[in-house]
């Protein structure tokens, strides 16, 4: 047996976002998101899932904070859906919207739980993604205008901030390879909307400021750790360019208010340039406080030139999988964390961190031991960052409860409770009790 103990100020938590559990989707004076336009449009998600209703947890959050106190966490990450505060996108506020999470902000403080949030969590208002979307700039003005909204309304409640989650699946995955909505599949596309998001980041950063709102802002990049398939100089290359792609394409622009030049002459090489305007990598790379890492796997690379704009191909190495098909491997984390050293030993948070394991109910149980398995092995290599004296300050299991996943429908579960969607029944499942003894204890104890 071997115990790791974690620091006593190490925050513990788990995360959701706002389509993804919310349901309610015509209710409380929502507007119409891209996502309720993409689940629609046949083709884009498993069995035409969408987010009508979900978990209910527009309705069921004081039953989700009741489950949230029993886990223990002192953290819950959530998501806004700026549908609700400005359903047209950048028109009248919806005060309707701003009671809902008022109500239940005030329930999770209630509860003596931190709330941590992201402000845009994917469901951008229809009307603006009509007018253009990321690469409008009327977007940015109007991301702007809603984060300031929100800044006005819940600084003193909320102390850390988020403005986007993931940009690499909101510029790439949703423009670049169409994957996800609005389902552009335009590397130039998916250039714009890259660096439209980090105007607006940068924007709402200055704001943020300008306005003295309490507590800490930044930003929450996926991670995509590759390594070379053989040790050739053009897989490593590969690997490079994959990486990048997740992480420097945002955070050097942040950090050092330049985008990386090796990934901006491939991507001339394709045909697609960046649209810088004046002022904008200043304003893009106002001083941000934290990052948020969300990290699930990692990939072998290998160059390809069949693969993609990047010519990265990931390899099949015969892993252990997860239901989702992602290879189970913690090692990438700590490698990663150690690469992001590069911008400074900056304040990160794991904001997302899970396994996709579609155990079912047996006997009014759910033994998912994969699922414990995959959190024993990541929470070891948390611990081996935290003794290399990286500031890693917090863990966010993603998720609190099974949800909507995107494409994939609600075929795919990540969470710690499993969510029965005809009756909306929720069971901790064994992983929640492991995850409840973990922080209880503030130590991992790992079986030898
Ligand atoms: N990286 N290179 N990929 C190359 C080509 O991949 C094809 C498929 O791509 C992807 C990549 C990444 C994801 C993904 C999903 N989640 C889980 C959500 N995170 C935010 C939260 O809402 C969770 O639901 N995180 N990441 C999906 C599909």
């Amino acid at each position: 047996m071997t115990i790791f103990q974690f620091p006593q100020d190490f925050r513990w938590g788990t995360a959701t976002a706002s389509y993804q559990i919310e349901g309610a989707a015509q209710e409380g004076g929502r507007g119409v998101s891209i996502w309720d336009t993409f689940a629609r449009t046949p083709g884009k998600v498993f069995n035409g899932d969408n987010g009508d209703v979900a978990c209910d947890s527009y309705h069921r959050y004081e039953e989700d904070i009741a489950l949230m106190k029993k886990l223990g966490i002192n953290t819950y990450r959530f998501s806004i859906a700026w549908p609700r505060i400005i359903p047209d996108g950048d028109g009248e506020i919806n005060r309707e919207g701003l009671d809902f999470y008022h109500r239940f902000v005030d329930a999770l403080l209630d509860a003596g739980i931190e709330p941590f949030l992201t402000l845009y969590h994917w469901d951008l208002p229809q009307t603006l993604e009509d007018d253009g979307g990321w690469g409008n700039r009327r977007t940015v003005d109007a991301f702007v205008k809603y984060a300031e909204v929100i800044f006005k309304e819940f600084s003193g409640k909320i102390n850390f901030w988020l403005t986007f989650n993931e940009p690499w699946c909101i510029a790439f995955l949703s423009n670049m390879l169409g994957i996800h909505a609005p389902g552009n599949k335009d590397v130039q596309t998916a250039i714009n909307v890259a660096h439209g998001l980090l105007v607006a980041h940068g924007k709402a950063v200055q704001s943020f400021r300008r306005m003295g709102i309490t507590g800490q802002i930044g930003i929450a990049p996926n991670v995509c750790w590759a390594e070379p398939y053989s040790k050739s100089a053009e897989d490593q290359a590969a690997c490079d360019r994959s990486i990048a792609l997740n992480t420097d394409w945002f955070l050097d622009p942040i950090y050092k208010g330049s985008y990386p030049q090796f990934l901006v002459d491939w991507f001339a090489e394709a045909g697609a340039t960046v649209p810088i305007q004046d002022g904008d990598m200043e304003i893009i790379s106002e001083p941000i406080d934290l990052l948020g890492i969300n990290y699930y796997t990692m990939g072998i690379n290998r160059h390809n030139p069949d693969a993609g704009v990047l010519q990265s191909e990931e390899m099949n190495m015969g892993l252990i999988k997860t239901d989702i098909g992602w290879p189970v491997e913690s090692r990438g984390l700590y490698e990663f964390m150690h690469y992001l050293q590069k911008y400074g030993n900056v304040d990160v948070y794991i904001t997302e961190n899970g396994a996709c394991i579609n155990d079912d109910l047996e006997n009014g149980k759910i033994n998912d031991d994969r699922r414990i398995s995959y959190y024993e092995q990541h929470l070891a290599q948390i611990h081996r960052i935290i003794n290399d004296g990286i500031n890693l300050k917090g863990y966010m299991a993603w998720s609190l409860m099974d949800n909507y996943e995107w494409a994939e429908g609600y075929r795919m579960r990540f969470g710690l409770v499993h969510v029965d969607f005809r009756s909306l029944v929720r069971t901790p499942k064994e992983s929640f009790y492991w995850y409840q003894s973990v922080i209880k204890n503030n130590w991992l104890e790992i079986r030898n």
